[in-house]
């Protein structure tokens, strides 16, 4: 909807009867200069794609469409690691599609926010600086302002880890541990995701910027947030829709798996595994936090 606004733009779907009003976006009717097609062929005639798949969605989409993508420049915005392969959206990108350029776009952005064209900063990350420039030109409206990066890595870790905090997050309020609490979780959470972010190659600044610290900061303090939502609903002993996308869940148990790997500590990031599995209590999981050895901040 946001592009929409800089020129024509073909919007694919699986299936696209549902018309220009979707139920996922309420309120937002797609402008006319957005053409919506079931024809994946027909979709990926142009030189940018987007790509706005769930994370573990992605590697079975390119397992079956790869071929379309490759050669194009690629826009990946999903927040996730994937848990089969244990890498983020760049790198199943760029395994399955060799000729294409790879760019990350993420950062605080809520897609109903978007839609309805409020003021939104995001990061967009390609590493390769000239193809950057091009994207962030042709990517950003007077009220969508791209910053570049090339750290890719960093960038899309930032948005993949943030949602296991938000995660935590909710759940501290749904269990009405109060606001210190999630101060707490926050600034411990993201000491966690700056931790394994540089040990997966990451630059620390980028885990202080938009895509890091402004996502996490946003979706620890929103109720617009479904991963926080989750969590709350976790926290209050309350059930929730498994229809919605919840990113952090599955992320959770991906850098539970890759922490193991590389001997790094995610308490946090652990302990939301297991309560998003429901193989801990939330009473257990705090205490578990609350007592492990006293440490240097
Ligand atoms: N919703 C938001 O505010 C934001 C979402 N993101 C990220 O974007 C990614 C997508 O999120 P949403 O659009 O919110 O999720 P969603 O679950 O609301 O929508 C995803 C869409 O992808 C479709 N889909 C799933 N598997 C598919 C496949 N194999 N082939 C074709 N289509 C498929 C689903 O049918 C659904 O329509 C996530 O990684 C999320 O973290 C990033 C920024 C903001
Ligand atoms: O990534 C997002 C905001 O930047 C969307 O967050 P949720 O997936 O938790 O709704």
């Amino acid at each position: 909807v946001a592009l929409s606004a800089n020129g024509p733009v073909t919007l694919w779907a699986r299936d696209a009867a549902w018309g220009r009003d979707n139920p996922r976006l309420p309120g937002v009717t797609l402008p006319d200069a957005i053409r919506v097609t079931d024809d994946l062929g027909s979709a990926t005639q142009a030189g940018t794609l987007l790509l706005a798949l769930p994370a573990q969605a992605l590697g079975g989409f390119l397992a079956d469409h790869a071929a379309l993508l490759d050669g194009k420049r690629l826009v990946s915005t999903a927040k996730g690691i994937d848990l089969t392969r244990l890498t983020g959206p760049s790198t199943l990108l760029s395994e399955a599609c060799p000729q294409a350029t790879i760019a990350v776009l993420t950062g605080p952005s809520f897609a109903a926010d978007i839609a309805r064209g409020l003021p939104t900063a995001l990061t967009l990350a390609c590493a390769d600086r000239k193809a950057g420039l091009t994207l962030q030109h042709q990517l950003s409206t007077p009220v969508l302002r791209l910053y570049l990066s090339g750290d890719i890595i960093g960038a899309e870790l930032g948005g993949a880890l943030k949602n296991v905090i938000a995660i935590a997050a909710g759940v501290v309020i749904g269990a009405g541990l109060g606001d210190s609490a999630r101060a707490a979780i926050i600034t411990r959470g993201f000491a966690e995701m700056t931790r394994l972010a540089i040990r997966l190659g990451a630059r620390s600044g980028t885990l202080a910027g938009l895509s890091g610290l402004g996502d996490l900061t946003l979706t620890c303090t929103s109720a617009q947030s479904r991963n926080f939502r989750f969590g709350q609903a976790i926290g209050a002993r309350q059930p929730f829709d498994a229809a919605i996308t919840v990113e952090g869940a599955a992320t959770a148990r991906a850098v539970a798996a890759l922490s193991r790997k590389r001997g790094e500590d995610m308490p946090i990031a652990a302990m939301v595994a297991r309560l998003a599995e429901s193989s801990i209590s939330v009473d257990d999981a705090i205490q578990h936090l609350m007592t492990r050895p006293l440490k240097e901040e």
